[in-house]
């Protein structure tokens, strides 16, 4: 089993559309590990995607809907949440994907990660097999089974607006996007003690 949490409509068309329309034209440059700046060259077999950079108004229009969320995360997942990270505006275009991996969590790593304990990714345009161009194929959303089921594969549904939260130390992927771009908004929240 996974558990995830679906969120409908965190976000309404209008608002998507106009996210998505900014993070096209806004500068931005290649998404890196764990939104850092430092390593180039980026590294393109793990990750490719764009981090852009939107306006003050828009991150903080986004960040009141993270904070708005919370509580409902609180409940579902039974833990006590603190901050979340600075989002990140995200531009997959034909070809870009993130391999699996975790966000954070694992008693493995003892970087920065280690503090996130819920991921959060809204989705702002959709998914489908019916060429139309504000929407893509491929680039699907898959969170992996547990160690006690490994084999099980979750692709999340694009329906623009809805926000998928998971535990970090979940596994997951974004397969590679094979026509059109791709739009989405991620985030981390902390737990209480950092
Ligand atoms: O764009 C997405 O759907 C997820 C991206 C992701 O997994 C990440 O930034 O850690
Ligand atoms: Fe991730």
């Amino acid at each position: 089993m996974v558990d995830y949490l679906i969120v409908p409509e965190a976000l309404d068309k209008a608002a998507c559309d106009a996210l998505c329309a900014e993070i096209r034209g806004a500068a931005g440059r290649d998404a890196g590990l764990l939104g850092r700046s430092d390593q180039k060259p980026a590294w393109p077999r793990v990750r490719r995607s764009r981090r852009a950079e939107v306006s003050a108004a828009t991150e903080a229009r986004v960040s009141g809907l993270l904070a708005e969320q919370k509580a409902a995360l609180e409940r579902h997942f039974g833990v006590v949440l603190g901050a979340f990270e600075k989002p990140q505006f995200l531009h997959y275009q034909e070809g870009d994907f993130f391999v699996p991996h975790q966000d954070g969590n694992t008693p493995l790593i003892h970087d920065e990660s280690r503090f996130r304990k819920i991921s959060a990714v809204i989705f702002l345009n959709s998914q489908s097999d019916d060429p139309l161009p504000d929407n893509y194929a491929g680039g699907s959303l898959v969170l992996h089974g547990p160690y006690s089921g490994p084999d099980l594969r979750i692709a999340m549904q694009a329906l623009p607006g809805s926000l998928i939260a998971f535990r970090s130390e979940t596994t997951h992927e974004v397969t590679p996007v094979t026509r059109g771009e791709r739009f989405s908004i991620v985030s981390w929240y902390r737990g209480t003690s950092s």
